[in-house]
């Protein structure tokens, strides 16, 4: 694709090399970041002292970012940060990169190093956040900063977002959505965290893959209450709420959703990978319709891959009874669903009513939200092939990138009234102990990666002063 003349990205370009000053400053301040427990517990209940701590921080550490008379700094909602960088033409649709700084609890047990320590060992910086989603935060302003001290002015102008509510689904980058909206913004395209470059994951394949989702999968929090009449233990009537609903959680996990094969991104990718497998493997992958029953069996295999072909079905709330000599009056269950892009939050409760088929158990859905609208991902969609050209520059190893859908959710999905082109991507690789170290114990980073992040992000901005305008795209559902 012609993003821009070679001739004239060469005459501009800034080189991305760091000194070993900088070097040792961009990880301290990673670190210092880390130390921060910015910790949300819940959307009614968070560390709001750790997270007004970090907007000083960011302050201290990236001074030149917040001094430069060309970007205008706004706390939104108290503790979320909009960065508002002014191109020098105006004639360029800006573009947005976001983050969020607030983390999921982190308790002690099973940590190598205390989570909030950001201690450094043998090359590796741990600690809640590293990979979800500090590193973003610190990488974007941490790119901005080395950018501006050398005298980079962009020309396409964009904007910085960093939510400080992301993981209980809060208001912070809503606001930030709504504000704007109320200021005319359309945006080229948004980058987001999400997809990243997986490695050493798919049995008898060594070819990193960089996956870069252009959907989220929808998602259902539904309760389930089973109400019976109350009573002593010495003499339980023959059901209780505690066994009708357990007997009814128990089928849904028991009745996985079906599989949804045909639509969009898993094709895609499927197809892309059999060009890498020698026969027969290539000819299963590139006719996925005929050898549907086959690719499922191996996929349903893997917690990962189950993810990306069917809604899944998680049970994680449970709650009844007070004391061991009285049966309790209510049970209650949440299930939490990520829904296929296939299907509709509708088409999800029907089927869970039908697999319960109790009409003991009543269902309350908490929150729900239908698939996110697919992102364009052809060779004129702008973001999607700015970020294949940097994944290019920056990692020349990685020769196959292809366009998947988010099994998990993310702040961007606020943004969709503001532009067409939404790409979720960490530019790191990730393993599979590493992907369950997201939410769980010790989250790392090492810090080559970080470099690497940070150095990526600094390749991203000048790539993204391109003079061409991405094309009016529909939605794909
Ligand atoms: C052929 C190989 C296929 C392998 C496919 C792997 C595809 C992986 C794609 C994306 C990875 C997901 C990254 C997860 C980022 C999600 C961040 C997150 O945890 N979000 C929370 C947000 C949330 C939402 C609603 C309420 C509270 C918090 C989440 O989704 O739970
Ligand atoms: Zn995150
Ligand atoms: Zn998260």
């Amino acid at each position: 694709m012609g993003l821009r003349s070679e001739e004239h990205q060469r005459a501009s370009r800034i080189p991305s090399q760091f000194s070993k000053e900088e070097r040792v400053a961009m990880k301290e301040a990673l670190k210092g970041a880390i130390q921060i427990p910015t910790v949300t517990f819940s959307s009614e209940k968070s560390n709001t002292t750790a997270l007004a701590e970090f907007g000083k921080y960011i302050h201290k550490v990236f001074p030149t970012v917040v001094s430069t008379s060309f970007i205008q700094h706004e706390v939104v909602e108290e503790y979320s940060h909009l960065f508002t960088i002014q191109g020098s033409d105006p004639s360029l649709q800006p573009y947005l990169l976001m983050a969020h700084f607030d983390v999921v609890p982190a308790p002690e047990e099973g940590w190598e190093v205390p989570p909030f320590s950001g201690l450094e060992r043998d090359g590796v910086i741990y600690g809640r956040g590293t990979l979800d989603d500090k590193n973003s935060v610190m990488a974007l302003l941490q790119a901005l900063e080395l950018l501006l001290i050398r005298k980079y002015i962009p020309r396409r102008s964009f904007f910085i977002s960093l939510g400080h509510d992301e993981e209980s689904s809060g208001t912070g980058a809503q606001r930030i959505s709504a504000l704007l909206q109320s200021r005319g913004v359309q945006l080229a395209f948004i980058v987001d965290e999400g997809g990243f470059i997986l490695d050493d994951f798919i049995p008898n394949f060594k070819k990193p893959i960089a996956l870069i989702a252009v959907s989220e999968k929808g998602s259902m929090n539904l309760m389930l209450q089973v109400n019976m009449t109350s009573g002593h233990s010495s003499a339980p009537p023959k059901e209780t709420s505690i066994g009708i609903l357990a007997a009814a959680v128990s089928r849904l996990e028991q009745t996985p959703m079906p599989i949804i094969f045909g639509s969009g991104t898993l094709v895609t990718v499927l197809q892309q990978l059999a060009n890498e497998f020698p026969f027969p493997v290539n000819i299963i992958l590139s006719n996925p319709w005929l050898f549907e029953p086959l690719i499922s069996r191996f996929m349903e295999r893997n917690p990962l891959t189950n993810a990306i072909i069917r809604t899944t079905t998680a049970l994680t709330i449970f709650k009844a009874g007070v004391k061991f000599n009285v049966i309790p009056p209510v049970a209650q269950a949440t299930v939490n669903f990520r829904i296929h892009p296939g299907q509709t939050v509708q088409e999800v409760l029907e089927l869970t009513k039908n697999i319960v088929a109790d009409n003991r158990v009543q269902f309350h859905v908490l929150s729900a939200f239908d698939p996110l609208p697919v992102s364009p991902s052809d060779d004129k969609a702008l973001g999607y092939q700015l970020l294949c050209q940097t994944v290019q520059s920056v990692f020349p190893e990685v020769n196959i990138t292809a366009p998947v859908t988010s099994i998990g959710n993310t702040d961007s999905r606020f943004f969709t009234n503001l532009t067409t082109g939404i790409y979720r991507f960490y530019p790191i690789y990730i393993q599979p102990e590493d992907f369950k170290r997201i939410h769980g114990v010790n989250e790392k980073i090492s810090v080559q990666a970080y470099e690497t992040q940070v150095k990526f992000i600094f390749e991203l901005i000048q790539n993204a002063d391109t003079d061409q305008e991405p094309v009016s795209h529909l939605h794909k559902l």
